[in-house]
């Protein structure tokens, strides 16, 4: 058995009364079980002395295998939610379960370990290590993860592959194009099989052919990774290819 087949062990780890329902094996439905839920949520930040209320009272949840966006203008909330669902804020009001854990009431150490297992995080901005090879680059997430060395080779070659760069394994990231760049990063969030990808504007840098190959990645993952994707973006013309969109307006969802 792998090392990426004892996904829930963080969780235990962190809380003993966690459901154990393996949700990757069912087919994505509006009928399954979330696999994260967002409930009430407010976040107000302390600007100059006067409360700012950025979130202000938001639900949604995401399902196995679904792509999910958050749309909205810039300044309307979406990154500051994202770093909610993935565990690096907490919400001044409401709850965030993610596999059943309550993330609103745990410590940072304890976000963080399951963040560390269970999230991959992918950025406008590619977030490769410049010297080093696409090869290396998603080695190094191995490598950082704890997974045993003698898995890698083959992790690292099938992230790649199904990200379309197989053949550009060797290349450092000056060598490759935005959209490469973006699909380098892309199977560097995936090498530690995550059930969970969070995306903040991945599409924001590339034209709008990068784009689209970048959404045709993220539903390949989908289906052959059993992931779930929440990302956000400003983009119009690639809303058509989530299963949900979130529309957000000054804090709230419409
Ligand atoms: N740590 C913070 N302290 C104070 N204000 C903050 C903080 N983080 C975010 N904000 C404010 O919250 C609002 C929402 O910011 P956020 O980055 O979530 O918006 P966004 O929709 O992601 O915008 P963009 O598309 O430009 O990234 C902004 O007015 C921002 O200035």
């Amino acid at each position: 058995m792998g090392w990426w087949k004892s996904r829930h062990s963080v969780a235990e780890a962190v809380e003993n009364d966690v459901h154990k329902n393996d949700q990757r094996s069912s087919e994505a439905s509006a009928d399954a079980k979330p696999l994260l839920v967002v409930e009430g949520v407010e976040r107000t930040f302390q600007v100059g002395g006067q409360p700012l209320h950025v979130l202000k009272g938001l639900h949604m949840e995401l399902k196995p295998r679904q792509l999910v966006m958050l749309r909205g203008r810039s300044g309307s909330g979406k990154t500051t939610l994202l770093n909610m669902i993935g565990g690096l804020d907490q919400p001044t009001k409401g709850h965030i379960f993610f596999h059943d854990l309550p993330f609103h009431k745990m410590g940072d150490d304890q976000r963080t370990k399951v963040r560390r297992k269970e999230m991959g995080f992918i950025f406008q901005a590619f977030a490769l290590m410049p010297l080093l090879s696409a090869y290396e680059n998603v080695e190094l997430s191995l490598r950082m993860a704890g997974v045993p060395g003698g898995e890698w080779k083959s992790r690292v070659e099938h992230c790649l592959d199904l990200v379309g760069l197989a053949k550009r394994m060797r290349h450092r990231p000056f060598e490759l194009s935005g959209g490469e760049q973006q699909r380098v990063a892309i199977a560097k969030a995936i090498a530690h099989r995550p059930s969970l990808l969070l995306a903040d504007e991945p599409t924001a840098e590339l034209d709008s052919q990068m784009a689209a190959q970048i959404m045709a990645v993220f539903q390949t993952i989908i289906r052959t990774e059993q992931v779930t994707i929440c990302m956000t973006t400003h983009d119009p013309t690639i809303l058509e290819v989530a299963d949900h969109v979130y529309e957000m307006v000054d804090g709230k969802f419409i």
